[in-house]
């Protein structure tokens, strides 16, 4: 941790309240907040150190895109969100041309770095950003569906009446319309979530999997109608993530990252469980699909594939491996 410097791109709502949480985690010594809007960054920047004298050292500033040298991960959190009931992947033209401008500023100075994106859809943009910068895949991945899983796990904490950490659930795919439930894996501690319903005595049929999967997969909709915007879950979904690269931990979470044949498919970023540490992404991990879930995926995969088709003069495809 002595000198781990994180990069955040993006000072709005998400960037900002990951810069707090990241700040008051402890798990870096540097954060620089990098916007267009400098007098925010700066603001932003401000707030946040000033919250600092309750937790562990770390220097919170505002910089410019040069300032992404030596940053271990540069956390893309800027561009346009979504505006009530608009659907992640409207968002792609307008933010596949702040991608080109903000990788290559970062390249010149931190090409041996991690991206982390989040901006949407996110998907879709890890894909251009892998193409774009031509880094090995386990080096540019994007927060895919962690938010979802934590969001499928509270739901289910919630059904079950259980600590939410000890739910291990995932959804996969797309992080938006097209995402699914992985329900032939999910379970609670040892036990399948359906037995231990049983056990409990509680419903746990269809109709109440296909109502959770729903209030799921519509979460961000909802939230964004009330509030504007989401920020706080997905904060602490990229501080989990920068967890497991700042100690490399190899921790099991669900990414988006390039598949490479995996159920089939290739050449498009979608979340599988996959290692992360230190050097980003080292490798997904095999999931026994159902038929209809893995019918699922492949839709998925075939709705970001719909995404990326608009956009012209990417580089050439990535070659079919994960180094690090
Ligand atoms: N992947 C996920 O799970 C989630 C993704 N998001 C996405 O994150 C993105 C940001 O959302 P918010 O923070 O709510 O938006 P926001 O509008 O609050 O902030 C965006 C920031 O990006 C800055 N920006 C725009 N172009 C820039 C450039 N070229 N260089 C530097 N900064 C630039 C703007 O000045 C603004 O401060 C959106 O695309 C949103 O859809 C949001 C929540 C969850
Ligand atoms: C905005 C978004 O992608 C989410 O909250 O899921």
């Amino acid at each position: 941790m002595q000198d781990t410097k994180i990069a955040i791109i993006g000072a709005g709502r998400v960037g900002s309240t990951f810069a707090y949480t990241l700040a008051t985690s402890g798990l870096a010594r540097e954060i620089v907040l990098i916007d267009a809007d400098s007098a925010r960054a700066e603001g932003e920047a401000m707030d946040i150190a000033h919250a600092v004298p309750f937790h562990r050292p770390v220097v919170v500033r505002p910089g410019a895109i040069d300032d992404a040298q030596g940053a271990l991960v540069t956390v893309l959190t800027a561009g346009a969100a979504q505006r009530p009931g608009e659907a992640r992947t409207a968002l792609f033209q307008r933010n596949v041309e702040m991608l080109r401008d903000v990788l290559q500023g970062v390249m010149d100075v931190n090409p041996e770095g991690l991206f982390l994106m989040t901006t949407n859809p996110v998907d879709a943009l890890t894909y251009v950003a892998l193409r774009l910068t031509g880094l090995p895949p386990g080096r540019v991945f994007g927060s895919g569906t962690v938010l979802d899983s934590a969001r499928l796990r509270a739901e289910l904490a919630g059904h079950c009446a259980v600590d939410a950490r000890n739910v291990h659930a995932y959804v996969l795919g797309e992080h938006g319309d097209s995402e699914f439930v992985a329900w032939s894996t999910a379970s609670l501690g040892n036990v399948p979530i359906p037995d231990y319903c049983s056990l409990a005595g509680m419903v746990f049929s269809r109709t109440e999997m296909d109502a959770i999967e729903q209030r799921v997969r519509r979460a961000a909709y909802e939230i964004i109608q009330r509030k504007g915007a989401t920020n706080f879950a997905i904060a602490t979904s990229l501080t989990r993530i920068v967890e497991a690269i700042v100690r490399d931990d190899a921790s099991v979470l669900t990414v988006s990252t390039l598949l490479h044949g995996e159920y089939g498919i290739s050449d498009v970023c979608l979340s599988l469980p996959a290692i992360v540490g230190r050097h980003g992404v080292t490798r997904t991990l095999p999931v026994s699909l159902a038929p209809e879930e893995l019918s699922a995926m492949q839709r998925s995969a075939e709705a970001i594939r719909g995404v990326i088709a608009d956009v012209a003069d990417l580089p050439p495809a990535i070659p079919p491996s994960l180094p690090a």
